[in-house]
């Protein structure tokens, strides 16, 4: 006897579309709600990935706190996102506050006074960063102190100077935009590669501490985009490398990463790869045959390696 006649299918199926497409409105409804009218910090707005992201969650409605080192390139944005009039939802006028990372003196007052202003922080997006390209017998140790400083020190540094203000009220989220890189080594990016596992592990230490404070915490990895981050990246004698290299120049389009980390942050994911196939598979690689994926990255270190080391 059959249990399910072909005439119980079509409703049983539409029932399932329905029910699927209720479930999809609901979670876009959610995280429109979680952003909207929030309070969203965001370093490194001035370029890149966290110009992006300045426009994508200013369109959804978020209050924004655009951080940057370079106060008139804040200024730039500020008018271009209100020149903008690309949403249906109640927009805000961004904050600036500017501030190095490098600087913790600075970072701290910065929280402080984003805090006095606004009272709360409901999103933080540790963006801001910086790259380097060298070889590690050929760094100074001021170089490797540098990345660390602006990419682990800054982000953990303000990270904490307003974390009292979101386990107070038992809300806040915080995002740390990592790497690839963050999971997996590569030849001659040392520091970078450094500070970005350093990050993954103490925002995953933060994620495990404050869930009893339901403070959300989301780990972000990359893989290329196409930003200034090359040409921004600093050297092994501490000079701007300056070339937009082939692989930055061929990553994803910044707006779409923005676009997935909004999606991220709405959907209160703990740890997200944006990333290709090749990378990915790196990353299970290192993890379930390590011995193997050491000898792939020696042989390309090889490769790249400059003769005076060889
Ligand atoms: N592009 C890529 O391929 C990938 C990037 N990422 C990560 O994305 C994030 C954004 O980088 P991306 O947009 O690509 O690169 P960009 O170089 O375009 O932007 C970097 C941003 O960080 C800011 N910044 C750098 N140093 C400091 C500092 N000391 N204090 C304050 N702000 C600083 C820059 O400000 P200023 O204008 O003042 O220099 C700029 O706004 C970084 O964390 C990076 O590691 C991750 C994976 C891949
Ligand atoms: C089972 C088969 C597995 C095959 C694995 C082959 C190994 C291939 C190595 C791939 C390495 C990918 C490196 C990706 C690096 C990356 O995406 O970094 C993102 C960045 O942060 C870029 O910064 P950068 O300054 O380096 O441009």
């Amino acid at each position: 006897m059959d249990l399910v006649t072909p005439t119980a299918i079509l409703p049983l199926l539409l029932g399932c579309v329905g029910l699927f497409s209720f479930f999809k409105l609901r979670q876009r409804e959610r995280m429109k709600a979680y952003v909207q009218d929030a309070v969203v910090v965001i370093t490194g707005a001035t370029s890149g990935l966290g110009r992006e992201c300045a426009k994508v969650f200013y369109a959804a409605g978020a209050k924004l706190v655009l951080c940057g080192r370079n106060r008139e390139a804040l200024e730039e944005l500020t008018k271009e996102l209100a020149a903008s009039q690309a949403t249906k939802v109640q927009t805000h006028t961004p904050h600036t506050v500017t501030f190095d990372l490098a600087d913790t003196g600075t970072v701290v007052a910065a929280a402080a006074e984003i805090l006095q202003r606004f009272g709360r922080v409901d999103v933080l997006i540790n963006n801001a960063g910086v790259s380097y390209r060298g070889a590690i017998l050929d760094t100074a140790l001021d170089v490797d102190q540098r990345v660390m400083q602006t990419n682990y020190f800054g982000p953990v540094a303000l990270t904490k100077a307003l974390l009292p203000s979101m386990t107070a009220r038992r809300r806040g989220h915080v995002v740390a935009i990592s790497s690839v890189q963050g999971k997996i080594s590569v030849p001659f990016r040392s520091a970078y590669a450094a500070s970005k596992h350093a990050t993954q592990a103490f925002f995953d230490c933060l994620r495990a501490e404050m869930e009893q404070y339901a403070v959300k915490v989301t780990v972000i990895s990359p893989g290329y985009i196409h930003t200034n981050l090359s040409i921004n990246a600093v050297t092994a004698d501490g000079s701007r490398y300056g070339v937009m290299d082939k692989t930055t120049a061929q990553g994803r389009m910044p707006v779409e990463v923005a676009r997935d980390v909004l999606a991220a942050v709405g959907k209160k994911k703990e740890d997200v790869i944006l990333a290709g196939l090749l990378p990915s598979l790196a990353i299970y690689l290192r993890t379930l045959a390590p011995g193997l994926f050491f000898r792939l990255m020696a042989s390309r270190a090889r490769k790249e390696q400059k003769p005076k080391h060889s």
